[in-house]
C-alpha cells in the first residue's frame, strides 16, 4: 500500500558544499515510494513554517563553523523556540510527533563534526522529535575499506561530509559522502513511511 509522506530537507550553506550534501538527503528521500521532499534554505524559513508542520519528518544540516552549527543555522534553531516550541507549550501543534535527522559538512576530517550533529540531535530532542541515526558501520576502518566506502568518516548520530577549504562544491563533498547522504535521506523517508503506515492501523 502506498503511504505518502512528506520529508523536509532543511539546512544552511554559506559556500555550496553543504548544499550539495541537502541535495543528496533529499534526493534518498525521494527515492522512498510515496514520499515527496522539499528542500528549504534557512534564509527563506519564514515562508516554510506552515509548510513543516506538515511534514511526516525535518532532517537537519548545516557546515560546521568554529565546531559548532553555522550562526545561521543557529539563528533557524532559535526561530523554532517562538514559532515551534512556545506554541506546542501553549497546547499548539509542535514537532513532537515527527522524525528527524542530521548532517553536517566541514573541510577538516574530523573538524568537530561531532559536535554539530549532537547540537542537532538536541535540538530534535526538544522538540520531541524522533532521532534516526544514520546506521551503517563504520566506512574506512580496515585494510580492506577504502575512502569510496560509504560513512569513511565513522559517524553513528548523522550524516558527515568533507568538503576541501580552497575547492568549490564542483569538487566536494566527495561522492562517498554524497552516497552516505543519500543513505540517511533513504532511511529517514524510510522509517517516516512506517510510522505513519502504524499510525494508520493503530488509529
Ligand atoms: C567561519 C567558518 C568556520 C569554519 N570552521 C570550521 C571548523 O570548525 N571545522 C572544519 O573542519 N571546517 C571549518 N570551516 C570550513 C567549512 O566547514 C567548510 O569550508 C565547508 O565546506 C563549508 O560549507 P558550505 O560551503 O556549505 O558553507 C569553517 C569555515 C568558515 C567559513
Amino acid at each position: 500500500m502506498k503511504q505518502a509522506i512528506t520529508v523536509a530537507v532543511v539546512y544552511h550553506s554559506g559556500y555550496g558544499h553543504t548544499e550539495k550534501q541537502a541535495q543528496a538527503v533529499a534526493k534518498g528521500a525521494a527515492a522512498v515510494e510515496g514520499s515527496e521532499v522539499l528542500l528549504v534554505k534557512v534564509d527563506q524559513v519564514e515562508q516554510y513554517w506552515d509548510r513543516l508542520q506538515q511534514c511526516d519528518a525535518l532532517i537537519f544540516g548545516a557546515p560546521t563553523y568554529m565546531g559548532s552549527a553555522s550562526a545561521q543555522f543557529k539563528g533557524f534553531m532559535d526561530a523554532t523556540s517562538k514559532v515551534v516550541f512556545n506554541a506546542f507549550q501553549n497546547g499548539g501543534a509542535g514537532w513532537g510527533d515527527k522524525v528527524a535527522a542530521g548532517f553536517t559538512n566541514s573541510a577538516s576530517r574530523s573538524g568537530d563534526k561531532l559536535a554539530t550533529l549532537q547540537q542537532l540531535a538536541i535540538f530534535a530532542a526538544q522538540h520531541g522529535m524522533h532521532w534516526v541515526n544514520l546506521g551503517l558501520a563504520p566506512g574506512h576502518n580496515a585494510s580492506t575499506t577504502s575512502e569510496d566506502t560509504l560513512n569513511r568518516h565513522g559517524f553513528f548520530l548523522g550524516a558527515g561530509a568533507q568538503s576541501d577549504a580552497d575547492t568549490g562544491p564542483d569538487l566536494g563533498p566527495s561522492q562517498a559522502d554524497l552516497l552516505t547522504a543519500e543513505h540517511l535521506g533513504k532511511r529517514v523517508a524510510g522509517v517516516a513511511r512506517q510510522l505513519a503506515a502504524g499510525r494508520k492501523i493503530l488509529a
